[in-house]
Order: structure tokens, then sequence, then C-alpha cells
């Protein structure tokens, strides 16, 4: 099952009611057992989905009519990031275990199959213009950025599994970031990137938590309520930050024509 929204404009989010921001920009209920479940963005035209094989496996759907191709990454590349227990991915029959929060990097025309009782997949896939081999990115093996501080409580680690440096992808890239304890804060102060869509999912939040995301344009912000495992799209007009009432951590991921992760816009608090 995949759901299509279109892109939407800056000053539509500021006319928008709370239910029609959730329609737009939230995506929920993407983890369901034994199920593959999608979303297709116009923004920079970004699949994210969520595949949780139970006692079986799943293989990564095609979506012809949505995608227009045979297989699902006939011509895109995908980003993988397990946020349940210990589980493999099969990439083109290739073998990669994944424990909780490892990634997957899978490149243009590979064929993906997902397997591990415990496990539940997110995923997010992009258009490709290049093939580029597979690429197992352990949590444990990538060196955080440390962000922010305890004063602040927005004190962080960045991880930066795909972002144009190790790993050679054509548009995407992904990481992870974990907020400290006691603090609140994601991506504060908040920044944009033109040419560029980004998307948070929201995991290991407990179940009576929730994370405040803010979203639109500087001085025309307004907040979506999220639970655990559900993601926000990020058009390029629009902030991304978050502040939650309890620990979590998030998995970002990009794409878009701007490709160089540096290239963004800091937004100074005085002007939201
Ligand atoms: O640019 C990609 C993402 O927005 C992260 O860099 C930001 C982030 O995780 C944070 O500051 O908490």
């Amino acid at each position: 099952m995949i759901q299509v929204r279109y892109s939407t404009s800056p000053t539509s989010a500021e006319t928008s009611t709370t239910a029609e921001l959730r329609d737009n920009f939230l995506v929920q209920d993407l983890f369901v057992d034994g199920e593959v479940r999608a979303t297709y963005t116009h923004e920079d035209r970004m699949v994210i989905g969520g595949a949780v094989p139970s006692v079986g496996e799943l293989e990564l759907p095609a979506y012809a009519d949505v995608l227009g191709t045979e297989s699902h990454l006939e011509g895109r590349e995908l980003g993988i990031i397990n946020v349940g227990g210990p589980g493999h991915v099969l990439v083109d029959g290739e073998k990669f275990e994944l424990e909780h929060l490892d990634g997957l990097y899978a490149g243009r025309g590979s064929e993906v199959t997902f397997a591990g009782a415990e496990a539940a997949y997110y995923f997010v896939s992009a258009s490709a213009h290049a093939t580029y081999p597979a690429s197992h990115l352990s949590h444990d093996q990538i060196e955080p950025v440390a962000l922010g501080s305890s004063d602040s409580a927005n004190e962080r680690n960045l991880f930066r599994y795909v972002w144009g440096q190790e790993v050679e992808t054509s548009v995407l890239q992904f990481g992870v970031t974990v907020i400290a304890n006691g603090s609140v804060w994601n991506t504060f102060p908040p920044h944009l990137h033109a040419r560029r869509t980004e998307i948070y999912c929201y995991v290991d939040l407990a179940e009576e938590d929730r994370v405040f995301h803010f979203m639109g344009q500087p001085g025309a912000t307004r907040h979506l309520v999220m639970k655990n495992r559900e993601a926000v799209i990020a058009p390029p007009w629009s902030i991304h930050a978050g502040a939650g009432t309890g620990s979590y951590a998030f998995i970002w991921a990009m794409a878009g024509e701007n490709n160089c992760y540096t290239d963004l816009a800091p937004v100074a608090v005085e002007d939201l």
C-alpha cells in the first residue's frame, strides 16, 4: 500500500487547519506486522516507508502504478535503517545483518528483501542517475558529531551515515541523531536548505511521549504533535526542528538537486 502526497506552497501551510497540515506533511502508520507500507511525496519525489517482516520475508514493492517501473529501484536508490530488533536485509541476494539503528544503502537497480522476526525497517528511496554498490553502515562504527549543550536543552549526537563522503550516492543523504538524556530540542537553532527536501522519522520515543515538531517558513511556523515511528516531510522552504516530552532519536533523510550536506542556511532564533 502506498499513499501519494503532492507538493505544497509555503503560504498554504499558513492557512491550513491542523488536519490539513497533518494530511499534507505527517506520515503515520508505516509499521504494521507483516507489511510494507509507503508514502510517495512529490517533494523531490521521495518514497518513505516501513517494512515489518515478522515471521516471513518482505520484498520491497515496485509500486509500479506510482513509480512507473517494474522494480522499485529500477531508477532509484535506497537508504534503510533498522528501528527494531536484529534482522537482515538481502540486496541482490547478498545478506547484510542489521542491529538496532544500523543502516544500509542499496544502489540503483538492486532488489531488496527484508527479514527478521524482531526487526522493523524504515526506508527512503529517491531518484538516482547512477549505480553505486551496497554499503552496510554500523551505528557503532560511525563517529558521532556532538551538537548543542545541556544548558540549551539541545545536546545531541549526530551520526552521518550517508552524506556525500565515505559512501557515494546519486542524491540520497541520511543519518540518525540521538538526543542526550535531559535534552529535548533537535535541529535547534533551525536551518533551511534550498533545492532539497528533508524527511524526519522519530524513533525510540516512549508510547506515552510526543515530539512537538516545528515546520513552516520563519515567522510563520506551525507545529505537529508526533508519536513514535511517525515521519514528517519538510519541503525546502520549511524549517524542521522539534522538542520531545521524553528521550528520542530521529532518522533524517534528504534528496534533491542540492546534495551538498553543508549547503544550508541557518535561521536565527530571533528571526523565527
Ligand atoms: O541536515 C540534516 C539534519 O537536518 C541534521 O543535520 C540536523 C540534526 O540532526 C540536528 O541538528 O539535530
